[in-house]
């Protein structure tokens, strides 16, 4: 049997996670990264991210149907306006849908996602199932990889603007936004992990469900790969540059 870790133990579990798994060390971010790919390439990967940004408030609600906690409702909420907006704020998927315009999209076929890869769909929707259907516990811990996402975002605004003429601030505000809400919300979900995992059994599955979600965001990536850069074979149907 495992023994049980010290929270401490614990949260650096996770980042090992994190430092093995996360999708920061895809090619395929290398490449948009470091200005590799072409316009088309950029547009394939914003309207594929579009389902996976859509999705977040749709599993955030299903997180919280489940939670029986009022306390963890009153915090857990806002991650679903952060996204949809409230009032005066567009939200989140208002400002990715101002990344998709900028580089040339059409909106209704990025909303309609009838252009994105069948990975993209099956990862996404395997994201909203996994914290439907999983304890309470271990679909707060598949929030996790948020830990890791500051990093990427910042690397990704300044290796965007420096590389591709087609982005500007404007373009990449989603991300400068994140900055701000995302190590909140993955602050708060660890302490709670921390907290709530007091069994070896327990810890074991807030590990596995960070490495299911850093397998949701590799999965698409690949699928983004084999698709437009090598060997470069879209599925019929999907999005294709002009
Ligand atoms: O650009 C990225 O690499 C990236 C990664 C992740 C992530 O690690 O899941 C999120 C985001 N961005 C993001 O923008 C976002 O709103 C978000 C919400 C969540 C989540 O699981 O609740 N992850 C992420």
């Amino acid at each position: 049997m495992t023994r049980l870790m010290t929270p401490d133990e614990l949260e650096a579990a996770l980042r090992k996670v994190g430092a093995e798994r996360y999708h920061n060390l895809h090619p395929f971010h290398h490449l948009l990264h470091g200005g590799k790919l072409n316009k088309g390439q950029v547009q394939a990967w914003a309207l594929n991210r579009y389902c996976y940004q859509s999705a977040i408030p749709r599993k955030d609600a299903a997180l919280m149907s489940r939670c029986d906690d009022r306390d963890l409702r009153r915090e857990w909420i806002h991650r679903i306006t952060d996204h949809d907006g409230t009032g005066e704020d567009p939200g989140g998927i208002e400002r990715w849908l101002v990344l998709t315009d900028g580089l040339g999209l059409d909106r209704d076929y990025v909303v309609s996602k009838r252009g994105a890869l069948p990975a993209t769909k099956f990862a996404v929707e395997a994201y909203v199932h996994f914290t439907r259907d999983k304890p309470l516990l271990e679909a707060v811990a598949s929030s996790l990889t948020e830990l890791f996402a500051p990093g990427i975002h910042k690397e990704r605004i300044s290796g965007m603007l420096e590389n591709y003429d087609f982005i500007d601030e404007k373009v990449i505000a989603y991300f400068r936004r994140r900055l701000d809400q995302a190590p909140k919300d993955a602050d708060f979900a660890l302490d709670y992990v921390k907290k709530n995992a007091r069994t070896p059994d327990q810890q074991e599955a807030v590990i596995a469900a960070l490495t299911f979600k850093t397998e949701v965001l590799w999965s698409q990536l690949d699928a983004l790969y084999f698709a437009y850069v090598d060997p470069g074979m879209p599925p019929p149907g999907v999005f294709r540059a002009t």
